[in-house]
């Protein structure tokens, strides 16, 4: 690994794991590893690591996953825990959320959007809150069912909602370039919880999503 190369991976392990020095040793040794493994892999793929624009790709891999799964790093349910007493008896919905997560059975991305709506029970939570919190969930190995789940369970815990409904909306990389190949299909999926069990309910959230 070239000095500059060795300096900037250094930087990005002290950043994400702190700078005990046993624990970045451990870092910086994976790290090389990961790097030979991505080298190997070009040359399966039947190129060559040594050329002009591949030589520092296993850096810019490491770094690349490193911002894929910066959510490891986060507490998502702490953004929510700033709260405001406030009255609301109706829905509260954020919608589009831009959502980009790594799918955890390929390492292919899949994103799209998330619609996060909640009836509070005497507290609400900023708006922008909402989205950070989903964020922390999505920047992870992630199937879309979980990162849909973990988003209105941690509506639900810290606000104590009386219902919380969870719309994701997404294309996978992992169906479109490979395997099935179907690149136009977008998956949904919706998570309840409390009142937004309710049919009503739930049909009033839908109708949100529609304008
Ligand atoms: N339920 C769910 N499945 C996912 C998600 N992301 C990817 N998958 C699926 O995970 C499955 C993994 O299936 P496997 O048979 O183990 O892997 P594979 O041989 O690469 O499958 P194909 O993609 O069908 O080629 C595939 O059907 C993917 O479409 C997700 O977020 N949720
Ligand atoms: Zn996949």
């Amino acid at each position: 690994m070239a000095m500059n190369e060795s300096s900037i991976l250094y930087d990005e392990l002290v950043k994400v794991h702190g700078d005990d020095p046993v624990k970045i040793e451990e870092k910086i040794a994976q790290s090389k590893n990961f790097m030979q493994a991505v080298r190997d892999l070009i040359e399966v793929c039947g190129d060559d690591p040594n050329r002009n624009g591949l030589e520092e790709t296993p850096l810019r891999v490491i770094r690349a996953f490193l911002e894929y799964t910066e959510g490891y790093r986060d507490d998502p349910k702490k953004h929510l825990e700033k709260v405001f007493d406030v009255d609301h008896e109706d829905i509260i919905m954020v919608k589009d959320i831009e959502i980009f997560s790594m799918c955890e059975h390929h390492f292919a991305p899949f994103f799209g959007v998330a619609h996060i709506g909640y009836i509070p029970n005497g507290k609400i939570t900023g708006l922008s809150k909402i989205a950070r919190m989903a964020e922390g969930y999505a920047k992870r190995f992630q199937v879309q069912e979980r990162l849909t789940n973990q988003i209105a369970n941690a509506m639900d815990e810290v606000l104590q909602a009386q219902g919380v409904m969870v719309v994701i909306e997404a294309k996978h990389m992992c169906m479109c370039g490979r395997g099935v190949r179907k690149s136009d299909a977008v998956t949904k999926t919706i998570a309840t919880r409390g009142v937004m069990k309710n049919e009503e309910k739930r049909m009033e959230f839908l109708s949100l999503l529609k304008d």
